[in-house]
């Protein structure tokens, strides 16, 4: 569904991405893991096209997405949770929901998206009028990954969608990627540090190394050893 090869990405003069390929499968849960400043964050916001590239592909269902504009990879049924949520706090749960609409190519109307939303996120319906700021952690998550969903997407990427989220929540959250991926068919891409949640959720693993990829595989295959190498610190 996604193909990245040989991507390489520069911060000015330092070179951040080195020759990076990452497949993912249409209907995976592939989880990109590593150490903290490894580039998982730029990996993705270089699929997105919030970081340019200068050199490699970066093919979704058949089209190359480099040279398409951020707004317009929305538009392609592509999902984005970024890292630290990004919602809106001084709106309410509906008008952080509805800005996502903007973003559709279709002219699918509001209210049917999202009545299935809130079927999806019960507590959103139930915080509907509330300020997004006023939400606690794992409810700002939620609205976060409902707000990508309004999108109706067929990828949903996540950047650490657990960070700083109590241990209950972030099985919840385990839960609903588990719950779309199998009832929806949703492809799901997450940077994810932990591994235990890794294990639960992921289907397929990625790991990058300073810029670098440097092991792939089915979750199963994830050895002591790739995480004594690669993961722990
Ligand atoms: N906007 C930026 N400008 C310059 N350098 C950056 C920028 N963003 C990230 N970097 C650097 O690029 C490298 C990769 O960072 P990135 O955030 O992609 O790593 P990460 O694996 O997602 O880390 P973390 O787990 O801490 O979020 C790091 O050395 C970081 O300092």
């Amino acid at each position: 569904m996604l193909a990245v090869r040989g991507l390489n990405q520069f911060y000015g003069g330092s070179h951040t991405l080195w020759d990076v390929d990452m497949l993912v499968p249409r209907g995976s849960r592939t989880v990109l893991m590593g150490r903290n400043g490894m580039g998982k964050t730029t990996l993705l916001r270089t699929v997105m096209g919030l970081v340019p590239a200068v050199s490699g592909e970066i093919v979704y269902d058949g089209r190359e997405l480099r040279g398409i504009a951020a707004e317009t990879r929305a538009g392609l049924r592509i999902g984005f949770v970024p890292q630290g949520r990004e919602i809106f706090s001084q709106l309410s749960v509906e008008e952080n929901l509805r800005i996502g609409i903007y973003a559709r190519a279709d002219k699918a109307r509001f209210a049917d998206v999202i009545e299935r939303i809130y079927a999806t996120f019960p507590v959103l319906k139930q915080m509907s009028r509330r300020r997004g700021g006023d939400l606690s952690g794992g409810q700002q998550q939620q609205l976060a990954i409902g707000r990508a969903m309004v999108l109706d997407p067929q990828l949903l990427i996540l950047d650490e969608p657990c960070e700083g989220i109590q241990p209950n929540i972030v099985h919840e959250i385990g839960d609903l990627l588990l719950r779309l991926n199998e009832e929806q068919g949703l492809t799901v891409l997450l940077v994810e540090q932990k591994l235990p949640f890794a294990r639960r959720v992921g289907s397929e693993f990625r790991i990058i190394d300073k810029g670098r990829m440097v092991a792939t595989g089915a979750i199963g295959d994830l050895s002591d050893e790739l995480i004594r190498t690669h993961l722990t610190v």
